[in-house]
């Protein structure tokens, strides 16, 4: 099934949820102080991805035109890039769902990250994730749940791990619950760590992480090694999608930096989406 297919069949679908409305701002500002005092060393304001004077709310936000899997590479055991697995029209779809929380309040600035210096942006769907307590369903300061990762995204990255399957029968399937959302400016980057923070469980069956690029291109580094001339590279683009889980599930990497204006020019002059780049990363805890 493309993933285009999946928010078409979201839309039918009348239990699903797709819009989860952010609390109103100043509602937001104070859940966001209270939620995010332990979590990050500074707290900033509302902020938006996209240029204002571009942005307009799509009309209908879950229809989109067919794609199909292109091409992908396998990069290692486990470990597979789904090159432009994710239309247009659904990058669109998750900037205006990313673009709602941020206009809420709901990212911080983060300079560490899962052990790794950063210069990112986050929030999380799911679970929060506090330096202390790695990730826990609720805040560890107030016991505020976090937002739940959308319906059309779980059956996005199920499917995404599904084709995936088909292509290396090694991977295990997984159920995503948590969402970690990662906005890079033009200078940004994530240093170099392994993801370690799920449960026991999940690691030791090598659940697959499943990242999701969108927006200027990454130079993503990798490998079994911390040693920073042994990783190997590959460059994330817009519609990317990474999974690596079984023997690769603990793969140390980093997004070492964001290429400017690689984006798609329907993202940038249609919608109006900043030079910078989105990454939404999915782990089952
Ligand atoms: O932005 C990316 O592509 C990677 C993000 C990542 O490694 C993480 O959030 O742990
Ligand atoms: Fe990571």
């Amino acid at each position: 099934m493309s993933s285009s297919a999946i928010f078409s069949s979201a839309m039918k679908n009348p239990n699903c949820q797709r819009i989860i409305t952010p609390p109103a701002f100043g509602d937001a500002f104070d859940v966001r102080l209270r939620r995010h005092i332990t979590f990050a060393k500074r707290v900033d304001k509302p902020f938006s991805l996209i240029y204002s004077d571009k942005y307009k709310v799509p009309n209908s936000v879950c229809v989109s035109t067919p794609s199909k899997l292109s091409t992908y590479r396998i990069l290692e055991p486990g470990m597979i890039l789904l090159e432009k697995y994710v239309s247009i029209k659904d990058q669109i779809d998750i900037i205006y769902e990313c673009e709602k929380w941020a206009k809420s309040g709901f990212f911080n600035h983060c300079d560490h990250q899962n052990g790794a210096k950063c210069k990112v942006m986050n929030m999380c769907f799911g679970r929060n994730w506090d330096p202390n307590t790695g990730f826990k369903e609720r805040c560890r300061s107030d016991g505020s749940e976090p937002p739940p990762i959308p319906y059309e995204l779980v059956t996005l990255v199920k499917t995404a791990v599904q084709d995936a399957q088909a292509i290396l029968n090694e991977l295990p399937s997984m159920h995503p619950d948590i969402c970690s959302v990662n906005y890079y400016p033009a200078n940004g980057f994530l240093h170099l760590h392994q993801d370690n923070d799920e449960s026991s469980d999940s690691l030791r069956r090598g659940l697959p992480v499943v990242s999701i690029s969108i927006g200027e291109c990454a130079t993503f580094l990798y490998g079994d090694t911390r040693i920073n001339k042994k990783l190997k590279r590959i460059f994330l683009y817009s519609g990317d999608v990474l999974i690596f889980g079984g023997k690769s599930r603990l793969i140390y990497h980093r997004v070492k930096q964001i290429a400017q204006y690689t984006s798609p020019v329907q993202l940038v002059t249609e919608f109006g989406l900043r030079n910078d780049r989105l990454s939404l990363t999915f782990r089952q805890f």
